[in-house]
């Protein structure tokens, strides 16, 4: 498989993914193993890069699938427009115009077979597709309906049945398999955070860019926490005096690291501008329960492939659905200790938590699952009352608390904030009576937004146990 794979970006041969794999529809071959029971072993969780893969993800498909890439390029080179942009010139309308008219009559409907052999180029398929999409879909007319040419649905329907992920862009599209190095690094040396670039941005700019390195930063600052919190399970396995001792001193390090993480999430304020996320790079990544007409998405060609399922979940990326903030929380003990108190989780809220976690690779979603069966959580041993112990497990939920602080400050500067600016404005251009013509504000970034995130950080500083 590794044939289609630039010489600097192939695995070495024994990595669990360069391993052929089962084709989903047809089932294994002889001898071909299994990877993804071998995957529910290694969880492409690497010892340098946690969740983001060991080497920067490759940038570009094989002969095959160029005119996808090509299409991808043309909708970058064009610098397409929303179609919610206010004052959107005939110009930009008519360049929107052409490029979905080449989709729709130009790109043919490509075969995926020779993509189901690599987890990589699935996952480089699954990035240029959606960034397809979305380009599709958002530059649409705000009275068209939406309907996805086959040329699009059919081959991402069908590669993301293959990685066993929604049809629609994921944290992996934007964060996870969207960067690179901005200068070669030492092969086996965990990227430099001033290192990072992304590859494909729906607006071209920096703000994007630094929107999504913001995330890419905490994921590899994060590598030291997941050490961490692997020590601490390995010393749980011992759990004598000494092991004690030293998770107490994991629990502080750990504390450390997640109070640099909520410096590095503070920072996307250095280079990414709260109004222009809002209005110019929020909107790329609606997906369907996000559209501000409600629209529904029509996949088409799926009447003429009965063996394809309709896709139900389409909600748009989002760091909520980065592993490694759930790895904490499950590490932690804070999802299961619900005190059913004021400040705890709905269920609808907890719902909402478990469904990022369909749009995680599935690997990643396996290692969940398996830290979350882990037979000696560390809040058991901490409900003994170890005073030292207590005060390490503290500082660990203080910082995660204070993360969602942070956290909260941040989606109020670049959603709730630009949100009641622009509710405002509507109003007085209502009372006024000069309302452009404009789709109805859609609940996004209002109460519900604000009480979910408040809700899940009052349940983290809930979990603080006194000694
Ligand atoms: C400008 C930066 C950011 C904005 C505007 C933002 C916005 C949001 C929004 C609107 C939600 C609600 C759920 C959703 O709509 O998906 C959310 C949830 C979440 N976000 Fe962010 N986010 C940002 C950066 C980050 C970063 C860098 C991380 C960590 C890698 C992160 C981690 C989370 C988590 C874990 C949740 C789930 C709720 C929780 O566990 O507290 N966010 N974010």
């Amino acid at each position: 498989m590794s044939d289609f794979l630039p010489p600097d970006h192939s695995l070495p041969p024994n990595h669990f993914l360069n391993l052929p794999r089962p084709d989903i529809v047809v089932g294994a071959g002889d001898g071909i193993v299994d990877t993804t029971t071998l995957a529910a072993h290694d969880f492409d969780v690497d010892t340098r890069t946690g969740f983001m893969p060991p080497d920067s993800p490759i940038s570009r498909l094989p002969e095959e699938w160029e005119p996808w890439e090509a299409t991808l390029d043309k909708a970058m080179s064009m610098k397409l427009q929303l179609a919610v942009k206010l004052g959107l010139t005939e110009h930009e309308i008519a360049q929107s115009c052409s490029w979905r008219t080449d989709v729709r009559n130009n790109l043919p409907v490509l075969s995926t077979k020779g993509l189901t052999t690599s987890e990589l180029l699935l996952r480089r398929a699954h990035h240029v597709l959606t960034y397809i999409m979305h380009s599709y879909i958002h530059t649409l007319p705000l009275d068209a309906e939406i309907r996805i040419p086959a040329s699009i649905s059919i081959p991402l329907l069908e590669v993301s049945a293959h990685l066993q992920l929604p049809p629609v862009a994921t944290y992996s599209d934007t964060v996870l398999y969207n960067w690179d190095l901005k200068s070669p690094s030492e092969e086996t040396a965990t990227p430099a955070l001033d290192n990072l670039r992304s590859q494909e941005l729906f607006t071209g700019t920096n703000d994007e860019q630094e929107f999504y390195l913001a995330s890419s930063r905490i994921e590899i600052r994060g590598v030291e926490a997941l050490e961490l919190m692997r020590a601490t399970m390995d010393e749980m396995f011992v759990g004598d005096e000494i092991a004690v001792r030293r998770i107490t001193g994991y629990l502080h390090k750990l504390a450390a690291v997640v109070d640099e993480l909520k410096s590095i999430l503070l920072d996307v304020r250095k280079g990414c501008e709260p109004e222009f996320f809002y209005h110019s790079i929020r909107p790329w990544f609606r997906g369907e329960d996000s559209d501000p007409l409600e629209r529904k998405w029509a996949f088409e060609g799926l009447e003429e492939h009965p063996e394809i399922a309709q896709p139900t979940d389409l909600s748009g990326p989002s760091a909520g659905q980065s592993a490694l903030i759930h790895a904490l929380d499950i590490f932690l003990g804070l999802d299961n200790c619900s005190t059913g108190e004021e400040g705890a989780l709905s269920e609808g809220q907890r719902t909402l938590l478990r469904r990022m976690q369909i749009y995680m690779p599935r690997h990643h979603r396996n290692f969940l699952r398996h830290l979350s069966a882990n037979p000696r959580p560390v809040r058991s041993l901490v409900m003994q009352g170890d005073p030292k112990l207590v005060e390490s497990y503290n500082d660990a939920v203080r910082a995660v608390k204070e993360f969602r602080d942070a956290h909260f400050r941040i989606v109020t500067i670049y959603i709730i904030g630009p949100a009641s600016r622009e509710r405002q404005a509507r109003r007085e251009e209502e009372e006024s009576g000069s309302v452009e013509n404009r789709p109805p504000l859609k609940g996004t970034g209002g109460t519900h937004l604000a009480q979910f995130l408040k809700g899940v950080r009052d349940k983290t500083a809930d979990a603080m146990v006194t000694s």
